[in-house]
């Protein structure tokens, strides 16, 4: 089944609801994808980050950049505040991702693998 197909449109648009166990496993579908993608998101951004570790390491910088970390949280507020999300979910979210990037530059720095 392709994902643009009409009937794999969530049927929460249909405010008829005609079978809402039929409703809720389609709802779900689109949820696991969702998280899906979010883990696929995350890993590729740790790759990257991972690297960001070794690359200021190797040129004896701190693990955190509070400045940086500023216009990050900024710009996500923003965003989420365009697409109806809660800004400071957005903020948290940023803010437990990026502790742990600095947790792993920090490993990083001390010289564990
Ligand atoms: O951009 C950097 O300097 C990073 O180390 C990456 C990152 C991030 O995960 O976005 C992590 C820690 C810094 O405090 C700021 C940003």
């Amino acid at each position: 089944m392709s994902a643009v197909e009409p009937e794999s449109v969530p049927a929460a648009v249909d405010p008829a609801a005609p079978d809402p166990v039929a409703e809720l496993t389609s709802i779900r579908q689109s949820i696991d994808n969702i998280d899906a993608a979010v883990i696929h998101m995350l890993a590729e951004r740790f790759k990257y980050t991972q690297r960001v570790g070794y690359l200021k390491a190797s040129a004896g910088m701190p693990a955190a950049d509070p400045n940086r970390e500023q216009v990050q949280v900024a710009r996500l507020r923003q965003l989420a505040a365009e697409s109806h999300l809660d800004p400071a979910f957005a903020e948290k979210f940023l803010n437990f991702i990026v502790a742990e990037v600095i947790h792993h530059h920090e490993r990083i720095a001390g010289g564990a693998k």
